[in-house]
């Protein structure tokens, strides 16, 4: 730990998030994490060994939300700062589709970070798309990765299965399949993942290949015990009340509280039918249901819309006007007066979910002195084992769970005695005290025992003469045809020395060079060789060791060629460097290449797996592509992606072109690069080689001279 305090970057990609008032159950991704994030840099913040908390997320500029979350940087205490970093088309949109814009968050974030002028000593990613971009920014950086799932991919899709949903539909509408890779990669790179509840662990994340015991804490969240309390006697006239009792006839019964976002899986459907079966129950309590907040059902997305339509029409097939209230908004203050009210009622919290990684709204019921009754599938079976607070009901069995409540709101001594404990149980196990006390102990430990490299210190450009870079894949683009390729050189020559000039291979060191002079190119600023396993500089082409050390990282040749060894349709075809393998693959004969991944996981070995030309297949360390190489390299150098213009024309190029480094793909480039056509900042040449390279800086106007910075005596 050093003596500066602990920076520590979280993470949380999707969803609206901002210092107050969060908007929870607005939509499906507005909800439990956005609290729980939000909190948690609060309590870090305020922990003495913390020196600065930022919560990086998503700007989002979008006239059908507040204008609150397009703020670059919000204040939520005096050492902690939520970060909205611009990447991506402006507007609001839901996770599932924001995984092609997410290499460009981890470019973004670098430039965050170079602005703070500080490496962070943590990076803590929450849910999958914030994992692949922490993966990402914890290589290129060199720092500790801890990761927290909140909502797991592969019990997602076990779900959706479950309700008989088509893979390919499950595919097309959560994009599920690189949802779990980003997963898999965040838990195969991080050091700690940590879970909320035991349950979690052994259930949920035991289903990953890279699912390592000793890696994961139970690290139970906390909940804002400023808030949630229990009644103070004066909620007779909390606002709240007004906006029930307006659907109710008797409204003096005990209350059962349902809370949760509008979402299948916190199905309150069979609540419903649960109250509206059971008549003793109605007789005795009400029923408020809060489902978010809505303006119009008909223009909610689907799956809000779904639930809210299927309450209407359950409240109606019962007849339950008079007894269930479901207000359409609320403010986030309402909340603690909700649960308030219900525990003043002497009623009962119910949270009859499908399943629940965690559950917040358990831990507010109980800080608020109101009994749960709660699905035994997920987080509530520790929680109510925790606090001796209520009762776990199969989230299934509707008559079991209409009894259940029955009993809860019937029993007065059972009732106070499920009370008391909440409240003790809550301060005791659920406080963000105690969270970022054991958070804290975990970093020092991870702090300590991380391989010491040094992350990449920022330091300005090594040539502080580029303003710009422009990089070329060698064989293909920037060779192939000599004419093109003098006037390119030429073009390079005239711009001077704003803009470098590099090169990235497959092959080694030796024969890039040695093709390069066979070519006729001068020695290039940088070259990047072995698909960036290896980064080298200037005239003397002198390495660079910390990215060698870098991509050592859970490299394990030996174990590679092993496992490979024993594969179909896969032949070996040099492994003349200490960082990459190079295979032939026959794609008729040989697995998938997502199987070989898998099975190569499941030996616990990792690698950065290329698959290009329809014949090649390359194992690279996990933080080596030339994507990353370029990205640390950039970093290194002090130069924004925006002014590296990166041109490839095959499947290995992928990620060097993505992100918000400019991207050209040539016009003879092969066919698996036909995906990227449209995505953002990639531009397809017409023409071929070197010509094709000319024509994408001229698209993007590359070359032309920026306006030079203005000196005061051309003011005067
Ligand atoms: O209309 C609503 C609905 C919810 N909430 C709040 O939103 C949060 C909901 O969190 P939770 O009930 O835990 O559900 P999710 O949004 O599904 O949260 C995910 O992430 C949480 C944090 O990790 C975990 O507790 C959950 O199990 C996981 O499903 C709570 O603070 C609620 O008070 C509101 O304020 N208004
Ligand atoms: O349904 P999914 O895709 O697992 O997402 C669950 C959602 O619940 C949340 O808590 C909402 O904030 C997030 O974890 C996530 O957006």
């Amino acid at each position: 730990m050093n003596n500066q305090g602990l920076y520590i970057a979280l993470i949380s990609v999707h969803g609206l998030i901002r210092g107050h008032n969060l908007e929870l159950g607005r939509d499906a991704d507005t909800g439990g994490q956005t609290t729980y994030v939000v909190e948690l840099a609060r309590a870090l913040a305020s922990h003495p060994e913390v020196a600065r908390v930022d919560l990086l997320t998503r700007r989002v500029i979008d006239p059908k939300v507040s204008p609150d979350y397009a703020i670059p940087l919000e204040p939520i205490a005096p050492n902690a700062n939520i970060v909205r970093l611009a990447y991506g088309p402006r507007r609001y949109l839901r996770k599932e589709v924001l995984w092609p814009y997410l290499d460009s968050m981890a470019d973004q974030a670098l430039q965050h970070i170079r602005e703070t002028g500080r490496v962070p000593d943590i990076i803590h990613s929450h849910y999958a798309d914030a994992g692949y971009v922490g993966t990402r920014l914890a290589g290129l950086l060199g720092v500790p990765l801890i990761h927290t799932g909140h909502s797991l991919g592969r019990e997602k899709r076990r779900r959706l299965l479950d309700r008989n949903l088509e893979p390919r539909q499950i595919e097309k509408h959560y994009n599920i399949s690189e949802r779990i890779d980003a997963e898999e990669m965040a838990m195969d790179v991080a050091d700690r993942v940590i879970a909320s509840t035991r349950q979690e662990v052994e259930e949920q994340y035991s289903l990953y290949d890279n699912y390592h015991p000793r890696r994961m804490r139970v690290i139970p969240p906390g909940t804002e015990l400023s808030r949630f309390h229990p009644p103070t006697g004066t909620e007779g006239n909390s606002r709240v009340k007004g906006m029930i009792e307006r659907f109710l006839t008797n409204p003096e019964k005990p209350l059962i509280l349902a809370l949760s976002r509008a979402d299948e899986r916190k199905n309150i459907q069979t609540l419903v039918r649960a109250y509206g079966e059971n008549k003793q129950l109605r007789d005795t309590a009400n029923l408020l249901v809060i489902a978010g907040n809505r303006d119009d059902i008909g223009s909610m997305e689907r799956g809000p819309r779904k639930v809210l339509t299927d309450l209407l029409l359950l409240i109606d097939r019962y007849d339950l006007y008079g007894q269930v209230a479901y207000p359409k908004h609320h403010h986030a203050d309402d909340v603690p007066d909700f649960y308030r009210l219900a525990a003043e009622s002497h009623g009962v919290f119910v949270n009859p979910a499908l399943t629940e990684p965690f559950g917040l709204t358990l831990i507010e019921a109980a800080a608020s002195g109101l009994p749960v009754v709660a699905t035994r599938d997920g987080g509530p079976r520790d929680i109510v084992g925790h606090c001796k607070n209520g009762l776990l009901v199969d989230p299934l069995d509707s008559d079991r769970m209409g009894e259940a409540l029955l009993e809860a709101v019937s029993n007065r001594k059972q009732w106070e005695c499920w009370s008391d404990n909440g409240i003790k149980g809550a301060h005791r196990y659920y406080s963000w005290h105690s969270h970022v006390e054991h958070y804290v102990q975990e970093v020092g430990i991870v702090l300590d025992k991380h391989d010491k490299a040094r992350p990449v210190q920022l330091r300005t450009s090594r040539l502080p003469t580029i303003e710009r870079l422009v990089v070329c894949d060698l064989n293909d683009t920037l060779l192939g045809d000599p004419t093109s390729l003098r006037d390119l050189l030429e073009a390079l020559e005239e711009a001077g020395d704003r803009v470098g000039f590099g090169v990235v291979s497959g092959q080694h060191l030796e024969s890039t060079l040695a093709v390069l002079d066979e070519w006729g190119v001068q020695r290039p600023d940088l070259v990047v060789t072995l698909m960036g396993s290896e980064v080298y500089y200037g005239n003397r082409m002198v390495e660079d060791h910390g990215w060698r050390k870098h991509i050592d990282y859970r490299w394990d040749p030996e174990g590679l060629r092993q496992a490979m060894g024993d594969i179909p349709g896969v032949r070996l075809q040099a492994a003349d460097r200490d960082h990459k393998i190079d295979y032939f693959i026959d794609p008729d004969t040989a697995p998938p290449v997502r199987k070989i991944i898998r099975y190569l996981r499941n030996l616990d070995l990792h690698a950065n797996v290329v698959y290009s030309h329809e014949r090649f297949l390359d194992l690279l360390p996990i933080r080596a592509s030339k994507g990353l190489a370029l990205r640390y390299v950039a970093a290194k150098w002090g130069i924004s992606p925006q002014h590296i213009l990166a041109a490839g024309d095959s499947g290995n190029d992928i990620e060097m072109l993505r992100g918000d480094i400019l991207g050209v793909v040539v016009g003879n480039h092969s066919h698996e690069l036909e995906r990227l056509r449209g995505e953002p900042g990639i531009y397809f040449a017409e023409a071929h080689h070197a010509a094709g390279v000319l024509e994408g800086l001229h698209h993007y106007a590359f070359l032309e001279a920026r306006q030079p910075p203005v000196t005061l005596e051309e003011d005067e």
